[in-house]
């Protein structure tokens, strides 16, 4: 048998990793780079409402770090990269786009697999403008669409069955976000959510108990959730 006469006829390039593409690599550095004054921006963020008796609204919350990335670590970038190539999703869906980081890593993977499309979501209208660039500027755009608004709304009508899914927008959120996707899951779609020590009790419980999903901690970057649904809804 021919060496390649097992593999899809839809995989782009045998060997192929858009991540090592310099155009994309560079644009990753460089807003890796940017995201060294996320510190200070979210800082002075905190500083300017201490105090205050009434919390931020969402919106604000999400308008007083507009200009922070907030990335996924590396690790955890190159993690949704090779979960995308091994996995081979149709559909994969994320909550909190920022300036598009974790979704290059998510579209490169689409792109090198052959098919599939990525939905991204963000709520600061701003940030998706960013991210359309972004994406634009390494030729990922067309395997990509970012909803604008609060993803609690924007994903609900994302096209299923939903393979893959990325849970990165404020932590809170999570749960409803999760909630939400569930009709769309089938057995074996994979959700991962970052930062685990940030991540609220409610969430845990629901991927770690109830029997629903199978799900570990993994200490990769700043530590990730990795849940596998196991039931149908
Ligand atoms: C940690 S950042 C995401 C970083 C991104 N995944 C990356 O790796 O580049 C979280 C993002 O979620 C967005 N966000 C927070 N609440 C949201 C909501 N309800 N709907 C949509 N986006 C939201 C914030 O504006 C922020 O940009």
């Amino acid at each position: 048998m021919p060496a390649n006469e097992s593999r899809s006829s839809t995989d782009r390039t045998e060997g192929a990793n858009s991540l090592h593409d310099p155009k994309v690599a560079e644009l990753l550095a460089a807003l890796y780079q940017a995201s060294e004054q996320d510190d200070a921006i979210v800082g002075r963020a905190l500083a300017g409402v201490a105090g205050r008796a009434v919390p931020p609204s969402l919106t604000e919350s999400v308008e007083l770090v507009a200009e922070a990335l907030l990335p996924v670590q590396p690790r955890v970038g190159e993690l949704l990269y090779l979960l995308v190539r091994s996995l081979r999703p149709t559909h994969v869906v994320e909550f909190g786009t920022s300036f598009g980081i974790s979704l290059i890593h998510l579209a490169a993977g689409v792109r090198d697999n052959g098919f599939g499309s990525v939905v991204g979501s963000e709520l600061s209208a701003s940030k998706v403008v960013q991210a359309r660039k972004n994406l634009a500027a390494v030729g990922l755009s067309d395997l990509v669409e970012i909803r604008e608004g609060d993803a609690r709304e924007t994903l609900a009508t994302v096209p299923g069955p939903i393979d893959l899914i990325l849970l990165d927008g404020w932590k809170d959120i999570c749960l409803p976000v999760l909630e939400l996707l569930e009709p769309k899951m089938h057995p074996g779609t994979v959700v991962l959510a970052d930062n685990l020590s940030m991540l609220p009790p409610e969430y845990l419980d629901r991927v770690r108990t109830g029997g629903d999903y199978v799900s570990v901690d993994l200490p990769v970057g700043e530590g990730i959730e990795l849940s596998t649904r196991i039931t149908v809804s």
